[in-house]
């Protein structure tokens, strides 16, 4: 379904309920399937970690995550661990061709049965689950960090836990130090030095507790992005966000700064408001965020601003090749980007075509990053309904503040 965005103009203020961290959630409930002594607020609402939440209580033989990679990844170390369970894990064409090796090898290191059912190195994987007996394992850090996390997800369940040294660069790290968060929030130990990560075994029942996930900060990119290309004074509050987050994503709040969008915290609520700015060049390494570069590049087309974003090699292996899709894309609007593996430069443009039909590859955010541009111009996006992969009222939610959107 094709949604055309005419161009609007949101209220002066306006209020928005997003719900929690899809990698939060899907973290916490896989550790709640290991650790049934405590619960979850705010979960995410997003396909993701239902798909994840229907996997973990599936009793069939084969699971099928379709986009969903985190909730591939998890599984996969998951499913390694249920003693005398099979499972064949599978997703969509896309999952199929998302890398699951460095995890794969890793998992096998340590004493799993997992083979490959159609290509050497990429889902569908058949997972004959086992007790885990080894506990020192090496991978390849620069790729993934889902890998990383999902071994540290099931290591406190190993009987020896685990130590883990990462090899190379390290990608992501926030999402690395978020799991080790969430582990240390239910009781698991673990320590992080130089290139080794160790965790502690779980041996006994843990203290029960209530989690309350903290909202999505990439999907709140899109409301930075909304500020950004707003009069000056639009003020939008988005609620149940923390000044300190487990989410790397956070990093928007200095990034936007550039933008002239200053963002205040109160009682649990921060408050995105648009300042004047220039239209300074910015250059960023995104190595630590990369799933807000698609927000960034686009606000930047918008608003004029020549860009250059690094570190963005793991976009080609994420829900689309990211970084072709954004050149394509914003090409298409007129603008002018030059990409590498894992760069991205954008040469400022002065106008933007109007009601071009922005396609958005299966990819959630796509959509979502593209969609504030509607402020600017009137746009069309292809297949909006995208959007649920992360976040499901996306569309409903910026009709709220002011958007006029029809099919
Ligand atoms: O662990 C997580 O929840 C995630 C890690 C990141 O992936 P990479 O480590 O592959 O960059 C991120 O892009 C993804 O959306 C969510
Ligand atoms: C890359 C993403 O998700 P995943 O890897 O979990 O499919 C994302 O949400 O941007």
């Amino acid at each position: 379904m094709h949604f055309t965005l005419q161009k609007s103009k949101i209220a002066k203020q306006s209020s928005i309920q997003i719900t929690g961290s899809k990698s939060e959630s899907n973290r916490l409930l896989l550790l709640q399937a290991l650790y049934p002594e405590f619960k979850l607020e705010n979960v995410s609402n997003s396909d993701d970690s239902n798909l994840m939440t229907n996997a973990l209580n599936s009793l069939s033989d084969i699971v099928d995550i379709h986009h969903a990679g985190t909730a591939m990844r998890f599984l996969t170390a998951y499913f390694s661990i249920q003693e005398g369970r099979t499972v064949t894990l599978t997703g969509s064409k896309r999952m199929k061709e998302r890398p699951i090796e460095i995890l794969v090898e890793a998992l096998q290191e340590l004493g799993a049965d997992i083979s490959y059912v159609q290509n050497e190195g990429f889902p569908p994987i058949k997972i004959k689950g086992k007790k885990l007996t080894k506990n020192k394992v090496s991978l390849k850090a620069n790729v993934s960090s889902q890998y990383i996390s999902a071994l540290l997800l099931i290591a406190s369940k190993l009987e020896n836990g685990l130590e883990l040294t990462l090899e190379g660069e390290i990608t992501s790290i926030p999402y690395i130090n978020m799991t080790l968060s969430l582990l240390d929030e239910i009781g698991v130990e673990s320590s992080f030095t130089d290139n080794i990560i160790k965790i502690k075994p779980i041996t006994k029942k843990l203290n029960s507790k209530t989690l309350t996930v903290e909202s999505d900060w990439s999907s709140a990119s899109y409301y930075f992005s909304i500020a950004a290309l707003s009069d000056v004074g639009t003020e939008i509050t988005l609620t149940s966000y923390k000044e300190n987050s487990l989410q790397g994503d956070s990093a928007l709040v200095d990034i936007y700064k550039h933008f002239g969008v200053v963002t205040d915290f109160k009682d649990n609520a921060m408050t995105l408001k648009k300042e004047a700015s220039s239209l300074e060049p910015l250059t960023l390494d995104l190595k630590n965020a990369p799933d807000i570069a698609q927000t960034i590049a686009v606000t930047c087309f918008a608003l004029g601003i020549p860009c250059d974003l690094i570190g963005l090699h793991t976009l080609k292996i994420k829900e689309t090749d990211r970084l072709v899709a954004l050149k394509t894309e914003i090409e298409k609007l007129g603008g002018k980007v030059d990409i590498t593996d894992k760069s991205l430069h954008l040469t400022a443009s002065h106008s933007i075509n109007e009601l071009i039909p922005i396609a958005t590859y299966n990819d959630h955010r796509m959509a979502m990053a593209f969609a504030p541009l509607a402020l600017k111009t009137s746009i069309v996006i292809e297949d909006a309904m995208v959007v649920s992969k992360s976040y499901p009222t996306f569309w409903n939610d910026l009709e709220s503040i002011g958007f006029i959107i029809t099919e």
